[in-house]
């Protein structure tokens, strides 16, 4: 039986993608393939533009779980809102949520009567049964998640082929600017997402709108 290593879990409301606005239990695992999560190594990591904290369990929320009903029922009891007219959401995240992410957590979690979303880097399958799957790949990786219900391709990352990653199979394809704590670097990638979406309509535009709300 596996445990789980979780850095928080909260209530709020999906920030990006398709289902942006709707409330979800966020389940933030702990650990990245693609990154340690320590700045000093963050300019050698494969994937160096990440905005999150995902070490450790000192989160809100976070722990150890000892197996997978005492995690479903931890996300049970952090969801809030009424699961009698809406299906209950857990959006399964981190870190690289699949690296934890199995059968038994994901039959557990139906069985709290969850739909289940995972956003994922796509190095990894994702095991079957996810009732939403969005993959953010990212450049010099190896991509195996090359299906799914939404890409979210975060701009701009030199070298990458938006077109190539357009001819996946995905139901909704869109570009997310890189957030930046420099103000200039920020705006400007902003733009260079608004010129991909205007240039090429089969992108569309994903806004951190979290961060403009002031939620988690
Ligand atoms: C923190 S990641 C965790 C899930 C998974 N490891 C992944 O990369 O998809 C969640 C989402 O935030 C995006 N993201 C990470 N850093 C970002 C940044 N600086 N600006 C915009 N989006 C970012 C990722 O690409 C991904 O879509
Ligand atoms: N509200 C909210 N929406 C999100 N969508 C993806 C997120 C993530 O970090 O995976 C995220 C997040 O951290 N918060
Ligand atoms: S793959 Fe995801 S969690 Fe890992 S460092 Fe990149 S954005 Fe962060
Ligand atoms: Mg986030």
């Amino acid at each position: 039986m596996s445990t789980y290593t979780v850095k928080e879990m909260f209530y709020t409301l999906q920030g990006e993608g398709a289902q942006a606005g709707r409330a979800a239990v966020f389940c933030r695992f702990a650990g990245c393939n693609l990154w340690s999560g320590r700045e000093e190594d963050r300019a050698t990591a494969v994937c160096k533009f990440c905005d999150t904290d995902f070490v450790g369990t000192n989160g809100v929320g976070g722990g150890k779980f000892k197996d997978a009903g005492s995690l479903a029922q931890a996300i049970a009891d952090t969801f809030k809102g009424d699961s009698v007219h809406a299906k209950p959401y857990v959006v399964f995240t981190g870190g690289e949520p699949v690296l934890q992410l199995d059968a038994a957590l994901i039959d557990a979690v139906h069985s709290h009567g969850f739909e289940i979303a995972v956003e994922t880097n796509g190095t990894l399958p994702v095991p079957t049964g996810v009732d939403w799957i969005c993959v953010s790949p990212k450049f010099g990786s190896e991509l195996v998640q090359t299906r799914g219900n939404e890409m979210k391709v975060v701009v701009p990352q030199l070298g990458q082929n938006l077109e190539a990653l357009s001819r996946l199979d995905f139901d909704h394809c869109f570009v997310q600017a890189m957030d930046h704590a420099d103000p200039a670097t920020k705006a400007r990638n902003l733009q260079a997402a608004i010129q991909t979406c205007l240039k090429n309509p089969k992108w569309r535009l994903s806004v951190q709108t979290h961060k403009v709300i002031g939620m988690p």
